[in-house]
């Protein structure tokens, strides 16, 4: 396993001035006081360079792997973090979450968050962030070229003249102007991905299970049947989730158009990847891209296995669909800043299982937080704790879930710790910090 606890000889300097978007985040940070203890943060899955010099400007500790980690490894790894970073692989599950006693917050340096137990995640106090559209693009502008790459029969042709085969054909190759792009699912992705394919004369017809706006000429279909029965190339750009396990099987395939293309860039939950490969090798299907597998390796190496290896024109890719030098420095920069800000001043905005809270700093003001259980009378308490100490509140502001409570409070004195402890022996009370 690379590690490297990051030391200044063995990695790039650090950012002496961070990234324009950070800069105007953190600049408003500057003025509040650093932590009192250090901030260790444990970054997984090569997370990029960016976000661990941004890490380091604010002195936290940084200890930085290039693979993923299994359940075990990270209960034991986690213990004394605060800060956790990870991308598609590992998985934070509720038992490492129960593990992690001084974690602050989670790090998604990705889209996805399905790695995470966001609801335990939640109900342990602990937000998660993630970064929702930075790789957006680089996964669309893959697809595209796996369309035409496809469509030409590219990788098996140019392999062959590797190989010394010189395999000139028109034999069932096309352009890809005026064909149907079927897209399931029509997000981030996948709506600039329908903007893309228009550009290269497609018509593109899409599938989402909440109501979107078509760009340009897209067309919505009623049904993911409608999708299948109708595109030359049907793409899934859809989220890990119960409704997506297996949402591509062998009746699904069978539903497709002789000579249709499939692509999933997805998760490798959503397509059953032993069906596919019978449809290409019986010849139903014409081709496809996959760069998702319901298994993937924890770290680069040899040993990876699918059913679509040497199928006819197969497209396979190792979960690249986001690895961009672009699309991991924007991530590496965007969740990074998150994470500081949520150390240094208590802000959830952009957390996926939190209220979205930010209180700007106020010079010779005290500020506490407190995550409790979404019950009545938790503020009453709290407040009655400060004013039966002569504590004035400065600022307080409250969001909730269903299930949690999330409190910002500035307040006129210094918290003591007896002041902390009676707000954490509340009974409703998840964590508490007094932060400055
Ligand atoms: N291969 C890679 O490197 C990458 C993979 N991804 C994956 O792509 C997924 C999509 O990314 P975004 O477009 O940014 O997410 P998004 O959340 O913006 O879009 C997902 C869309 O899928 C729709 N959807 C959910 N369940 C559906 C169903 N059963 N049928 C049809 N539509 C459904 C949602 O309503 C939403 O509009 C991510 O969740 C992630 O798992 C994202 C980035 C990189
Ligand atoms: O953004 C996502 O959800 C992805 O799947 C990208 O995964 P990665 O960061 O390349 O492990």
């Amino acid at each position: 396993m690379n590690s490297g606890t990051s030391s200044p000889q063995s990695r790039s300097p650090v950012c002496s001035s961070p990234p324009k978007y950070a800069e105007l985040e953190l600049q408003q940070l500057e003025r509040i006081p650093p932590p009192k203890h250090p901030v260790k943060v444990l970054l997984l899955e090569n997370v990029h360079q960016t976000g661990v010099s941004l890490f380091e400007r604010e002195g936290f500790q940084v200890e930085l792997l290039k693979t993923s980690l299994t359940e075990e490894e990270l209960m034991e790894k986690i213990k004394d973090v605060h800060i956790v970073g990870i991308r598609s692989k590992t998985q934070v599950t509720k038992r490492v979450l129960e593990n992690a006693s001084k974690l602050l917050a989670v790090g998604c340096f990705c889209i996805g968050t399905d790695q995470v137990d966001l609801e335990a995640a939640e109900r342990l106090g602990i937000p998660v962030f993630n970064s929702p559209f930075a790789n957006t693009r680089s996964v669309a502008e893959l697809i595209i070229a796996e369309v035409v790459c496809l469509s030409r029969k590219l990788f098996d042709v140019s392999k062959g003249c590797h190989e010394g085969r010189w395999l000139k054909s028109a034999v069932g190759c096309h352009e890809i102007r005026g064909k149907t792009l079927g897209i399931i699912g029509y997000g981030h992705i996948g709506s600039q991905l329908s903007v893309l394919a228009e550009s290269q004369g497609m018509n593109v017809i899409f599938y989402d299970i909440i109501p979107v706006l078509p760009l340009g000429n897209s067309t919505p279909c009623k049904s993911l049947e409608e999708v299948l029965s109708n595109a030359d190339f049907v793409t899934l750009h859809v989220p890990k989730s119960p409704q997506t396990a297996n949402m591509i099987g062998e009746k699904e395939i069978k539903l497709m158009k002789k000579g249709a293309y499939l692509l999933n860039a997805s998760r490798g939950t959503v397509v059953d990847l032993q069906a596919l490969a019978n449809a290409l090798r019986s010849g139903h299907l014409a081709g496809a891209a996959i760069d998702v597998y319901p298994k993937e390796p924890k770290a680069n190496g040899v040993g990876f296995e699918t059913p679509l290896q040497n199928c006819p024109n197969t497209i396979l890719t190792p979960h690249i669909g986001g690895s961009t030098e672009e699309a991991q420095q924007m991530i590496g920069e965007e969740v990074a800043t998150a994470l500081i800000k949520l150390v240094k001043s208590g802000s959830t905005v952009n957390a996926v299982n939190f209220p979205n809270l930010e209180v700007p700093f106020t010079p010779s003001s005290h500020r506490i937080l407190n995550v409790h259980k979404n019950v009545p009378g938790v503020l009453r308490d709290i407040n009655e704790i400060f004013a039966s100490r002569d504590t004035n509140v400065k600022a307080q502001v409250l969001g909730t879930t269903a299930d949690i409570g999330y409190l910002i409070v500035d307040v006129d004195k210094e918290t003591s710790e007896e002041v902390k402890e009676a707000i954490a022996s509340l009974k409703p009370s998840l964590r508490t910090r007094i932060l400055y």
